[in-house]
């Protein structure tokens, strides 16, 4: 009896062994199989893999991580295989590769937000989500001139508030971004805010926080399984975002709300809720339809946060070269002059006749290049970008920052330098392809085009009336810091001389 069960016992051993072999050789063979697929990049850590050795300035690091493995290269990123591409060769062929248009199967930051917004979506729910967004913001104005005219009272307001400092110092950074965000507020929600408004105070600390701690390398988005552990143990944050996050969702209840109660007779589209509504009426037989309330306070947020930040910050930027460079201040006011002249408020067609000013739109979009690394991408099926092989499901970044700073495609790419979007006889501002701070191919930015009216309205709205200056004895520093965006390391207070 004893016998029996000790052989009974050893046999019940062996296949024990038997099967730890077959799953240890199993997970060698895939583990071969998936590096060998992969470019070559630098090793990481079992489970967290190179996550934690990514440098603060993520750019900086992938682009000289670039110089040693090659163009395309990869490494394990918490638990995804993150492929980065670099050079405009690559990242041109990329953003034209089909299979690589899809986002990761998680939200932006898993376990703060539940849903997906059509940024995050992949497929046919993506498709049909951003073609109705684009026709239904064309439709309530984007690209109109009403648009524009809003645009402009926004700036009037602006202005006003800068000269009631009369020359003092101002921290300008929160009062761009109030009078920003009131632009993408009106096609989102069909209003602006009052800049003392307890809404948009919250959605300002949400901006604070995104800016001052979200990295896009995040441990959130690369180690999915273990966030809600992050949560309970509040770090990096994430429980101040998800605080934050619930206050901003129980807005867009409010507002949902109203725009409820107001389309009862009828829908009468003055907005993007009022279009999303719309949409989600006439497809509410539809199975498996994405046009649900969900999806619509994800996107009414994601346009919210993706249309004020990323102007705001931009014109950050602006003003720093505007004061670092004194030379082109006064030489795009010398265009204002002669052009629109310093009273007549701006209009979008000036443009045309402004060289100089677009010049240095490109020149600081260029250089500070805002969004380094394009949102994550994800390969929906096996695919290559030259000879280099993506595997279905690979994460997949583009590096911008180093297209944007390539010796071979800009002259000194390391000087602040307009000029070099100018042609010869310097009448034209020439934007060339690999321009690409808003990314390209069918996921390009959809707020392109409403980016580019807003910078030239405020930029030159501001030099109209103001010599921008630091304060006295304060040096300019052009130090960048990247969180998701990069940022300038110091933002000084600046100082709003009347001209007349
Ligand atoms: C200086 C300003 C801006 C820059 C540099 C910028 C840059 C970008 C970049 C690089 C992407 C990633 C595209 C990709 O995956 O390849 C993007 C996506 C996006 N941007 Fe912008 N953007 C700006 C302003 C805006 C504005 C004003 C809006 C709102 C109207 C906006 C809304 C979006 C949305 C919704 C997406 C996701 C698109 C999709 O997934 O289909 N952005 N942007």
């Amino acid at each position: 009896m004893f016998s029996t069960f000790s052989k009974v016992n050893s046999f019940l051993i062996k296949f024990f062994y038997g099967l730890v072999a077959l799953f240890l050789g199993n997970y060698v063979i895939k583990f071969v199989q998936r590096v060998r697929k992969l470019p070559p990049g630098p090793w990481g850590l079992p489970f967290v893999g190179y996550l934690p050795f990514i440098r603060q300035d993520e750019y900086n690091h992938v682009t000289q991580l670039a110089a040693k493995y090659g163009p395309v290269f990869s490494f394990k990123c918490g638990q995804f295989d993150v492929i980065v591409i670099n050079q405009w060769k690559f990242i041109k062929e990329a953003l034209a590769n089909e299979h690589l248009l899809g986002r990761p199967k998680a939200t932006f930051i898993p376990g703060v937000m539940e849903h997906s917004s059509f940024a995050e979506m992949s497929g046919e729910p993506w498709k049909q989500q951003r073609r109705i967004a684009l026709t239904t913001l064309r439709d309530v104005g984007l690209g109109k001139s009403e648009m524009e005219d809003s645009i402009s009272d926004e700036i009037k307001s602006f202005i006003e508030v800068i000269k009631s400092y009369e020359g003092e110092p101002i921290s300008i950074s929160n009062k761009l971004s109030l009078s920003v965000s009131n632009n993408i507020s009106t096609l989102i929600f069909g209003h602006k805010y009052a800049y003392d408004d307890p809404v948009i105070l919250v959605l300002e600390k949400l901006r604070v926080l995104t800016n001052d701690t979200l990295r896009y390398f995040n441990v959130a988005a690369f180690l999915p399984t273990i966030v809600s552990l992050i949560i309970k143990l509040n770090l990096f944050s994430l429980s101040n975002f998800k605080e934050l996050f619930k206050k901003f969702e129980s807005h867009l209840d409010d507002e949902i709300d109203e725009h409820r109660k107001k389309d009862n007779n009828g829908y009468e589209i003055n907005d993007y809720i009022d279009g999303f509504l719309n949409e989600m009426s006439k497809r509410q037989n539809e199975k498996d339809s994405t046009f649900n309330i969900n999806t619509l306070k994800r996107n009414a947020a994601t346009f919210y946060g993706a249309g004020s930040d990323t102007i705001a910050n931009t014109l950050e930027w602006i003003m720093i070269y505007l004061v670092k460079y004194p030379e082109y201040q006064e030489r795009i006011r010398d265009e204002i002059k002669q052009t629109i002249g310093l009273n007549r408020q701006p209009e979008n067609v000036d443009r045309k006749e402004m060289p100089f000013t677009m010049a240095f739109l490109y020149e600081s979009l260029r250089f500070n290049s805002l969004v380094p690394l394009n949102l994550l991408r994800r390969a929906t099926e096996d695919t290559k970008v030259g000879e280099y092989s993506i595997p279905k499901d690979s994460l997949v970044t583009f590096n911008f920052w180093s297209v944007h700073h390539d010796p071979n495609l800009w002259d000194n790419p390391e000087l602040f330098k307009p000029e070099r979007f100018l042609n010869e006889d310097k009448s034209k501002a020439i934007k060339p392809p690999y321009l690409v701070s808003f990314s390209g191919g069918k996921r390009v930015c959809p707020g392109e085009s409403f980016a580019y009216l807003q910078l030239f309205l405020y930029l030159v709205s501001i030099l109209q009336p103001f010599e921008i200056s630091a304060e006295t004895g304060k040096d300019i520093s052009l130090e960048r810091v990247q969180k998701f965006l990069i940022r300038p390391k110091i933002l000084p207070d600046f100082i709003f001389k009347n001209i007349d």
